[in-house]
């Protein structure tokens, strides 16, 4: 964990105490994961967080990479969505924090969604920054890629966050037990060699003789036994969908 950046005296949250003085006895802030499959629920909860902190008058700052949206914000299948900065594997996460202060906002907290694609150079950077900065960061992300390994931000959160949370929205494979497993399917053939990152949706496959086209990429959470056997279900394409790539 590199270069210490602290919040200037005015302007870090030590200098806004919520209850009580801070500056004296400061509350701990805290590094929070929560993890889980595609679909479970995760940018809904980094949303829900934002909201029940922001209405107590805390200041947040919403970061994400690659939201499926393809904007600049945090969008949920529930429908909720919120403007957003987009970082990048270059992005300096303390600097982010240090030109708001720069510019004259509080952050009192930081929400991360897409946590997997964060380095771990980056991990640690949130890190300092509750450490060093007393910014309380909550972070978002999948588990593990489409091929059942976890993502090295997701490792290097698992590895020095203070709280893991497993998400407890349960995704259910077609067979209806729980889903825990990300399947990439490409044209319809569930694949097991590519990159690591490929931003898309678990939009289902149309039925016969709908409208539109399916994409060409696209994500199902099934449970292990048919992740192994590579079997998409009934609304797939029919059995052999399993490319041994
Ligand atoms: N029409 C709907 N009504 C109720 N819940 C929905 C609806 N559409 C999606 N959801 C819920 O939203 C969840 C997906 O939330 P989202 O935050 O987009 O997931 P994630 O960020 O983990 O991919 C689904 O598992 C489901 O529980
Ligand atoms: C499994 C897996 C997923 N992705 C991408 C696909 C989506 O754009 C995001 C996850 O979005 P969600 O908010 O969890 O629905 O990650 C990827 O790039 N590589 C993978 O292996």
């Amino acid at each position: 964990m590199s270069e210490e950046i602290a919040p200037p005296p005015l302007l870090g949250p030590s200098a806004v105490p919520a209850s009580g003085d801070r500056r004296r006895h400061p509350a701990p802030a805290h590094l929070r994961f929560f993890h889980g499959p595609m679909d479970c629920g995760k940018s809904t909860l980094a949303l829900q967080v934002d909201h029940n902190h922001s209405r107590q008058g805390r200041q947040g700052l919403l970061v994400t990479q690659g939201d499926r949206s393809a904007a600049p914000q945090i969008s949920s299948r529930v429908g909720l969505r919120r403007a957003a900065v987009e970082i990048d594997g270059g992005s300096d996460l303390r600097l982010l924090v240090r030109d708001r202060w720069a510019d004259g906002h509080r952050v009192d907290y930081l929400i991360v969604d897409e946590a997997q694609f964060l380095s771990p150079g980056q991990v640690d950077q949130l890190a300092e920054l509750v450490d060093e900065s007393h910014v309380d960061v909550y972070a978002f992300g999948l588990t593990t890629d489409f091929r059942t390994r976890l993502f090295p931000g997701t490792q290097r959160l698992l590895e020095v966050a203070d709280d893991v949370q497993r998400i407890q929205v349960e995704v259910l494979c077609w067979c209806g037990l729980p889903g825990l497993l990300n399947a990439r399917v490409v044209d319809g053939v569930m694949v097991r060699s590519g990159a690591t990152v490929v931003v898309a949706d678990t939009a289902p496959p149309e039925l016969p003789g709908e409208a539109g086209s399916s994409p060409a990429v696209r994500y199902q959470v099934l449970c292990r036994r048919h992740y192994v056997r590579g079997e998409l279900g009934p609304t797939a394409a029919g059995p052999g969908q399993l490319a041994l790539s």
